[in-house]
């Protein structure tokens, strides 16, 4: 019984535009809206059965709980209905009318109305329930919240343009009833043996019963032809058991796909998964994907974790980050524990031994899944390369086993070369791209780990990638690099920079470059705050070229080094010079070996905030330490050597800093000095 009290209310902008893509975009998937709406009536039914933990009157006259799924074939409608929670007024027209999800307006921004690369870009986002208009022109939904009155109902309803009304309605069942009008082009869905199979291909899993009303031949009379006809009788069309609950071998690999694409509303299939049943003294279920994408807000720390935990089969809560670290938040999954109490609040999941327990069990797990994904990667690289020398009769070097580089402009201001083409290269074996397809993805999350997770540092720093200078392609391991370090080299080496290109060219190099040393080359932004944390990998110690003075040990050879100490020798009057002119601006001027072509670079101390990580604090606003980097001048450098007698000396000191300053990507602080001096010399 509908009193008069209906509102139209306009849609959240987003929202319209999203369902006009939606209606476009998706729709040659279009049957995905079944999953999608038969995924929210479970997600409906599991959060009853959490809230009638504490209050069973909740589930009213009503305790079985079940999805059905009926077709009007006259009327052309497909209805979905569920007695879960139900949705009051208000949670209608907040839930139904916005989207409340992080990362929307990025999304949208980024849609770019090729129709292809939006459906994929939709499909990552996750439409639910606004792709019931793939199928529909008008949708209605009739709910009730459990343990509202009956006159407490809300009617829904929407044509998928502009606006959408709703309705205060008498509804005696709690629950939701979805009403999809469908379009002349959806008739396909007006049909018990289509829907049966859309429902065992993407729903099969789901843990409460789908029921379809039961039908049966009926023949023809008087020579019409015969018909399926309803009996008036439901039957559960899946199999209705938690998918985590069955053994491994009963699951395909389509089950574990799909299972994965109802938990985290991904479009793409996973990367990888593991399904394991702990026991010992805590007893659980843990069932883990890694995502092929990382999601719009992967950098949000404060973002919840993908993990659902269940208690015996009963949902308890989503994104449980007690569960996993905040370095592992792109893993999604399930953890059915068979020994928490079914009242666990979030307080006290921080607290119990337990739920820390299940904690460190399932780190190690992703771990391990991410080493055999690195492993796997790494067979798949050596069996490239060995393929190429056999038969070949000679000896043919083997092709870099990463990624076609490309001009090197190819690759400024990216991360590096972006590892999914890493991951085509070895298109012959489906599992060995896959780490480089993680580490392109959630590579600078996991780095964040060193600095979290003291326990698991080593394991952390192995499945570490970076760029080096023999190596555009972000693929070099520290173990890799160990094994390729030069006689007599006593430390992993590396910069941190902005940039590829930044990194590539910068002037701190050029030693290392000459003498044949490898650099690791570090450009994500969490790189320098991460390395913080780790001194040493396999007993070397790493250094930053860019933090105190260079020191090769016994890579320099004897002659080098005196060579070095006499011309420190003889510039040192000129040294005092520079440390007058530059006071204010250097806390230190030096001569240095570490130049070959540049005549100057700074460098900071050891153990300091390199001036790119000042830097990029000061951008995001906030408090950086003022710190004077130190000049190191090549006293080869013909500018340099110019410095003695100049008559310009105050101003080609000035420069000398201030390019060296440009030159790491920073600005002079007072760029309208620096010109007039350039311009001086110039005339
Ligand atoms: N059958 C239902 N019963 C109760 N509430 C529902 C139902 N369907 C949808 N809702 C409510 O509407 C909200 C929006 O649903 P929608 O499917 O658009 O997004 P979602 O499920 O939150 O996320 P996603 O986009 O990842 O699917 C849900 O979070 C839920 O609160």
């Amino acid at each position: 019984m509908s009193t008069n009290t209906t509102t139209k209310l306009p849609f959240q902008a987003e929202v319209a535009q999203l369902l006009h893509l939606v209606t476009h975009a998706l729709y040659s998937n279009k049957e995905i809206f079944l999953r999608e709406l038969i995924s929210n009536a479970s997600d409906a039914c599991d959060k009853l059965r959490f809230e009638g933990i504490d209050n069973p009157a909740l589930y009213e006259d009503a305790p079985n709980l079940e999805v059905r799924v009926s077709f009007d074939k006259a009327a052309r409608t497909l209805t979905i209905a569920d007695n879960g929670i139900g949705l009051s007024k208000q949670e209608a027209i907040d839930n139904l009318g916005t989207i409340a999800k992080s990362g929307t307006k990025d999304f949208m921004s980024k849609l770019s109305g090729d129709q292809k690369a939006d459906a994929q870009l939709i499909g990552q986002f996750g439409v639910g329930f606004y792709s019931g208009f793939i199928v529909a022109d008008r949708i209605t939904v009739e709910s009730r919240r459990a343990g509202a009155a009956a006159d407490q109902g809300v009617r829904w309803a929407s044509g998928g343009a502009g606006d959408f009304e709703v309705d205060d309605i008498e509804r005696t069942q709690r629950g939701t009833t979805v009403t999809l009008h469908l379009r002349d082009d959806a008739e396909e869905y007006l049909n018990a043996w289509k829907l049966k199979q859309v429902i065992g291909k993407y729903s099969d899993h789901i843990s409460l019963p789908i029921l379809m009303e039961k039908e049966e031949w009926k023949e023809g009379e008087n020579d019409q032809p015969g018909d399926m006809v309803k009996t008036g009788e439901w039957e559960p069309v899946n199999k209705a058991s938690a998918l985590w609950t069955r053994a491994k071998k009963d699951i395909t690999s389509e089950q574990y796909a799909e299972f994965y694409k109802t938990i985290s509303h991904d479009y793409a299939d996973p990367l990888a998964w593991s399904h394991n049943r702990v026991e010992g003294s805590t007893e659980y279920t843990q069932l883990l994907y890694i995502p092929a994408k990382a999601p719009m807000d992967l950098f949000n720390r404060e973002k919840s974790a993908g993990v659902k935990l269940y208690v015996k089969r009963v949902f308890i809560m989503d994104d449980a980050e007690a569960l996993m670290p905040s370095y592992l938040r792109f893993v999604k999954g399930v953890i059915d524990s068979a020994d928490l109490p079914l009242n666990v609040s979030r307080e006290l999941l921080q607290e119990s031994r337990d739920v820390k327990a299940i904690r460190e069990g399932s780190t190690k797990r992703v771990l391990s899944m991410l080493e055999d994904l690195a492993k796997k990667q790494k067979t798949a690289v050596d069996n490239a390369a060995g393929k190429i020398d056999v038969g070949s009769g000679e000896s043919v070097p083997a092709p870099e086993p990463t990624a076609p580089v490309g001009d090197v402009t190819d690759v400024v201001d990216k991360k590096a070369v972006p590892a999914a083409e890493a991951a085509a290269e070895f298109a012959s074996d489906p599992d060995a791209g896959k780490y480089a397809a993680f580490y392109a993805e959630f590579g600078a999350v996991l780095k964040e780990g060193l600095g979290e997770d003291f326990g698991n540092r080593e394991r952390i720093a192995k499945l570490l990638r970076f760029a080096s200078t023999a190596s555009d392609t972000v693929s070099v391991g520290f173990a890799d690099y160990k094994a390729r370090m030069k006689e007599g080299q006593e430390a992993i080496y590396y910069i941190t920079a902005d940039s590829l290109a930044a990194a590539k060219n910068s002037p701190q190099l050029e030693v290392f470059k000459k003498k044949g040393i490898e650099v690791l080359l570090m450009t994500d932004r969490v790189d320098e705050w991460a390395l913080n944390y780790l001194e040493e990998f396999d007993s070397t110690p790493l250094q930053s070229v860019a933090k105190g003075a260079v020191d090769l040990g016994t890579l320099q050879d004897e002659a080098e080094k005196k060579a070095a100490e006499e011309a420190a020798e003889t510039f040192k009057p000129v040294l005092e010079r520079l440390k007058e002119a530059l006071k204010d601006k250097a806390e230190d001027v030096r001569v240095t070996t570490r130049l070959v072509d540049s005549p100057a670079c700074l460098v900071v101390k050891d153990g300091g905030m390199s001036t790119q990580l000042a830097r990029m604090l000061k951008q995001a606003g906030q408090a950086a330490p003022e710190l004077k980097p130190v000049l190191e001048v090549n006293a080869e450098h013909p500018l340099v050597k110019k410095l003695e007698g100049s008559a310009h000396f105050e101003d080609l000191a000035n420069i000398l800093f201030d390019q060296a300053l440009l030159a790491e990507g920073g600005l002079p602080e007072d760029p309208a000095a620096y010109v007039r001096r350039v311009n001086a010399l110039l005339v």
